[in-house]
């Protein structure tokens, strides 16, 4: 009776103690901006936070130490909570199929994405540069035509862009999204917006899919998930009508490879069991869940990213003016008719994209402040120690990704949008993994940055980094860290295939700085002048050996009131200096695009994409968010031509979670562009 208890979980801080019975501590939960009540609960109760979700208990970490663990593929990394995304493959199929988000790692999901993950190399993605830029000069002309009077949603025009792209860059199928004057309801825009709530819904109430019918909009809910596969049903018919070329790597390829692989191991199973039907692996309805996952992946992730780098852009001082000069520096920048006028613009080209580190600063503060996938959800599959404490199998843990990147036990003056945290910090790395102290980054997928050279490799030398410390060796360090300490990752994780890349981590002593040198054909300037060498490496070699680094104390949990004070007034000893000194915690703080095996396939589309339709825009022009309405001395938002969205604070009251981070309503987020040449 009195023996001591086997977990841990009643040492874990959180709001677990006011849980209500059966409902636990999900009410706040339902709010659009529940990311911002996981923040507060950071704040307040440190890295490692219990609640009760309903009658279960569950884990919200923020811890970094811990979060490089989990996220990494040693003891101690967790696996997808595959029942939490359950909702989304009713999205992509009938019978709810997994997905490459939405499975565990398991067999299927190492043959998908081996396959997908070529198509997303750098060498591939280059390849659809041109059309990303065609469709960005349309929106270019379209804005012009609009005209600077009239104001208009960027997160809609962002959106048109990235449908477009995913359609043709992944299957040759083209949206016309740009083009569109009038979008019809049966558009594949409007569909997935309408199926995207529907699976909010079914998360915040599993019932709804069993009864549908039960509930209110239930069978709209349900239409706009049969809407939607007829959509991807329409791509699977075209891939299988159109067997791919030599050479071809395209998504739509890959997946008909996949498909047919798994078709003729099935068929010669079959022969060797004497003509018994053989089920493949892979099968029509598991490609079908695939192709609809690129799109609630791909579509509203990018397009969002692309509207808060704007909205941040437009709304901080001193911001744009260093873009456009940083623009103008490049020859890039429209000028205005009385010094010449547009034709001293040159058209965007590939490389001009790793000359902007600027801009690409803006992108990563944007991507840490609103992170647009907000939460992201694990699970124990058995007894693992999570930071110091031991919890029991089946703990489900989410990993919500704005309080991470938002806490203040993570981040220095965490609410100011403050591009000059990634000065140091090299131009393809979007992980900030504190593990090497001073080192800075691992980037899983550097290798696929546009950033880096034409053949896809790191422009960092792989052995450039590396001190005589830590030399290539074996991976036994690897295998098996000690279990206790949770903070000590396995590795710095990298994308999932090619498995033979692996991030080094290394600590002391600090190597001689090194000359970077460049793999890349063309002659290019340096990406970012690096001031710290004492860090991780990327590199296509195997795994070298990792020293573990001592962790810092668990963040320390306050009272509410003590947690927003913190907030407000940032102690005395913190760092101030946020230029140099971006993060404050050992591990991993910043990971937009997650961090491991289970990181984004698709993020050097993503980046591509983000960075080309941000330099084309602020080339082009001037932006501004609609002006507030101003009403006896209030700022008061209402919709309508002209202004409407309240400033800054207007905007971020309407932020929601529904499944990405985004506006609530339909106001979006409404600017007014001036032709740079007009000006
Ligand atoms: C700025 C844009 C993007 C961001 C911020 C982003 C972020 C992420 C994040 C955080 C995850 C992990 C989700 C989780 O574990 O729950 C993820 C996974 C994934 N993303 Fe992205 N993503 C972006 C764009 C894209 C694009 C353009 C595609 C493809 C067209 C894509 C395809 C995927 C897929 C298939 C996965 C699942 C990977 C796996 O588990 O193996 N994403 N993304």
């Amino acid at each position: 009776l009195f023996s001591r208890p086997k977990y841990d979980l009643d040492k874990i801080p959180g709001p677990w103690r006011e849980a209500l019975p059966l409902l636990g501590n999900v009410l706040p939960l339902l709010r659009p901006d529940f990311h911002r009540v996981v923040l507060q609960w950071a704040d307040q109760y440190g890295g490692i936070v219990r609640g009760k979700f309903l009658w279960h208990d569950g884990l919200l970490v923020t811890d970094p130490a811990a979060l490089a663990t989990i996220c990494g593929r040693g003891e101690g990394a967790l696996d997808k909570a595959a029942a939490l995304y359950s909702p989304i493959n009713f999205m992509c199929t009938p019978h709810g199929h997994s997905n490459l988000l939405t499975s565990p790692a398991d067999e299927k999901w190492r043959a998908v994405r081996k396959a997908i993950a070529l198509s997303f190399s750098f060498g591939n993605i280059k390849k659809k540069f041109p059309i990303i830029r065609e469709r960005t000069y349309e929106l270019v002309a379209w804005l012009r035509r609009v005209g600077p009077k009239e104001s208009v949603d960027v997160d809609q025009a962002a959106l048109k862009v990235t449908l477009d792209v995913i359609g043709l860059t992944a299957f040759g199928h083209d949206y016309g999204c740009v083009r569109l004057a009038e979008v019809p309801p049966s558009h594949l825009l409007r569909v997935l917006p309408r199926a995207f709530t529907e699976v909010m819904r079914r998360i915040a109430n599993p019932l709804r899919a069993l009864l549908p019918r039960a509930f209110k909009n239930g069978p709209k809910g349900h239409q706009s998930f049969v809407d939607f596969q007829e959509h991807m049903k329409q791509l699977l018919r075209e891939m299988k009508a159109r067997p791919p070329g030599r050479g071809d790597t395209d998504i739509g390829a890959q997946l008909y490879r996949v498909l047919e692989a798994s078709r003729l191991e099935a068929e010669k199973a079959s022969k060797a069991q004497g003509g018994r039907k053989v089920v493949p692996a892979i099968t029509e309805e598991r490609i079908l869940s695939e192709i609809g996952i690129l799109f609630v992946e791909g579509f509203e992730t990018t397009g969002h990213t692309i509207s808060w780098t704007l909205f941040n852009i437009a709304t901080t001082p001193g911001v744009q003016e260093a873009a456009a000069a940083e623009l103008a520096s490049l020859g890039l920048l429209v000028r205005p008719r009385a010094e010449g006028g547009r034709v001293v613009a040159r058209e965007l080209e590939l490389d001009d994209i790793k000359r902007m580190p600027y801009i690409t600063a803006c992108v990563k503060e944007a991507m840490r402040m609103f992170p647009v996938v907000s939460v992201m959800g694990r699970i124990t599959e058995r007894p693992t120690r999570v930071g110091p404490y031991l919890v029991p199998a089946g703990t489900p843990i989410a990993t919500p990704l704005f309080a991470i990147q938002n806490t203040i036990h993570n981040w220095v003056k965490p609410e100011e949008f403050r591009p000059e945290r990634w000065r140091d910090v090299p131009l393809e790395s979007y992980v900030v993994d504190m593990r090497a102290k001073e080192g800075v980054v691992g980037d899983a997928d550097a290798r696929s940055s546009p950033a880096n050279d034409a053949k896809g490799k790191s422009p960092v030398p792989a052995a450039a980094n590396r001190p005589t410390a830590a030399p290539a060796g074996p991976v036994e360090a690897v295998a098996s860290p000690p279990p206790a300490p949770a903070s000590r990752p396995a590795v710095s994780a990298s994308a999932a295939p090619p498995p033979s890349a692996e991030c080094v981590v290394v600590s002391t002593p600090p190597p001689p700085p090194v000359e970077r040198k460049t793999t890349s054909a063309s002659p290019s300037p340096p990406l970012v002048e690096r001031k710290t060498t004492r860090s991780i490496s990327i590199t296509e070699r195997k795994v070298s050996r990792v020293v573990p680094l001592p962790t810092d104390p668990p963040a320390r949990s306050f009272s509410h009131k003590e947690s927003r004070r913190r907030r407000e007034e940032p102690e005395d000893d913190v760092d101030e200096d946020i230029s140099s000194g971006f993060a404050k915690r050992t591990g991993i703080s910043f990971m937009p695009f997650s961090e491991g095996p289970r990181s984004c396939v698709g993020q050097s589309l993503a980046k591509l994409e983000v960075m080309t339709v941000l330099a084309v825009l602020l080339s082009n022009f001037r932006i501004e968010l609609a002006e507030e309405v101003r009403a006896g001395g209030r700022a008061v938002c209402w919709y309508g031509s002209g202004g409407e969205m309240g400033g800054r604070e207007g905007v971020r009251q309407r932020e929601s979670t529904h499944l990405t981070l985004q506006t609530r309503g339909i106001r979006g987020i409404r600017m007014h562009l001036y032709p740079r040449d007009e000006e």
